[in-house]
């Protein structure tokens, strides 16, 4: 199976996660090892162009040196039920921050507010409670339900993109005392330097497939000049390692990462996947093996979707690739 220079994995999710009950995506090796290339099937080709710049240049050039050894990372809690979330918390490899999914569709406020108290019962009152709406909200709405919110966890330690736009970022965070961290107005964004002109948000979250690389963050985080928090796309181990290659090259890293999603995997492409202990992830390569991939291989159809995608990737104009 790895006698190819390409790989196409997919594996079932343990709780459906941004509507996905199975995740996929391809592993290209190159000469400075294995790289990922995994747009969700929402990003279209011009879209998906900065994610195989990424690939690109996980294969060919690796990444730049490491400042420090290993990545504190938060535990993801996606819209499941209190009891579920508890467990997935005490099951997290000792995270100390927890990052919940909220405003999920036919979920009700209440539904927050018991899986927040469970987060906050599983980690204790030493632990860092942050929630992610995914933009779901208008202003008034986020100032309402970031209080309720806020009480429920015992203390938020800031918001990932409750709102749409950079314009509605700045107007809420005029209006509530819980921080504000921008995700989509920086990842699907045209251009990801005004969430910082606008003061619209406290933090950024960075990632690096959608925003073209390791190399590509770094001087972006520069530009924007704001504190960075690292969070995967739902990647394999191997497209983790490009996220912790960023968070370990970044000169200063005051939060937990979103990078302990291993485990929101039900398998993974290497038999020793990037997985939290004591809260934090190592900095290292990740090879994957044959034993694997035999439990997480793609069946054909999916594979030559893949493959099919990859191809009409790389046959975009470089000007389009840039672009996107
Ligand atoms: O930040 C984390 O804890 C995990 C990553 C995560 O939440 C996400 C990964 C991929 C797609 C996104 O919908 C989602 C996010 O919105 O941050
Ligand atoms: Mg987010």
């Amino acid at each position: 199976m790895l006698a190819g220079d390409v790989v196409v994995w997919s594996v079932p999710l343990r709780s459906r996660f941004r509507g996905l009950t199975v995740r996929d995506g391809v592993l290209v090796r190159g000469d400075a090892g294995w790289a990922e290339f995994s747009p969700f099937w929402d990003y279209d080709d011009e879209e998906s162009a900065s994610w195989w710049r990424a690939t690109r240049e996980a294969a060919d050039e690796g990444w730049p040196a490491p400042v420090r050894d290993r990545v504190p990372v938060n535990v993801t809690v996606p819209a499941v039920d209190a009891a579920t979330a508890r467990r997935i918390v005490l099951a997290s490899g000792g995270c100390r921050t927890a990052k919940v999914k909220v405003a999920e569709p036919g979920q009700s406020l209440s539904d927050e507010v018991a899986r927040l108290e469970a987060v906050r019962d599983a980690l204790g009152p030493g632990g860092a409670v942050r929630v992610d709406a995914n933009a779901a909200w208008d202003v008034d709405e986020a100032v309402r339900r970031l209080a309720v919110l806020d009480r429920a966890a015992g203390g938020l330690e800031y918001a990932e993109q409750p709102v749409p736009t950079v314009e509605d970022l700045a107007a809420l965070r005029r209006r509530t005392h819980v921080p504000i961290a921008a995700d989509e107005s920086i990842r699907r964004a045209a251009d990801p330097l005004a969430v910082a002109r606008a003061g619209a948000a406290d933090l950024v979250v960075l990632k690096v497939q959608p925003l073209g690389g390791v190399r590509a963050c770094l001087e972006l985080a520069e530009r924007i000049g704001l504190p960075v928090v690292v969070s995967s796309a739902l990647e394999s181990s191997v497209g983790l390692a490009a996220g912790v290659a960023l968070a370990a090259a970044l000169p200063e890293l005051p939060y937990a990462c979103g990078l302990g999603t291993g485990r929101l995997l039900a398998a993974d492409v290497t038999l020793d996947p990037l997985l939290p202990v004591d809260g934090a992830l190592p900095v290292r390569a990740v090879v994957p093996d044959e034993a694997a991939l035999a439990a997480a291989v793609a069946p054909d159809d999916v594979a030559a979707r893949w493959r099919e995608r990859v191809r009409r990737v790389c046959a975009l104009p470089a000007r389009g690739r840039d672009q996107a």
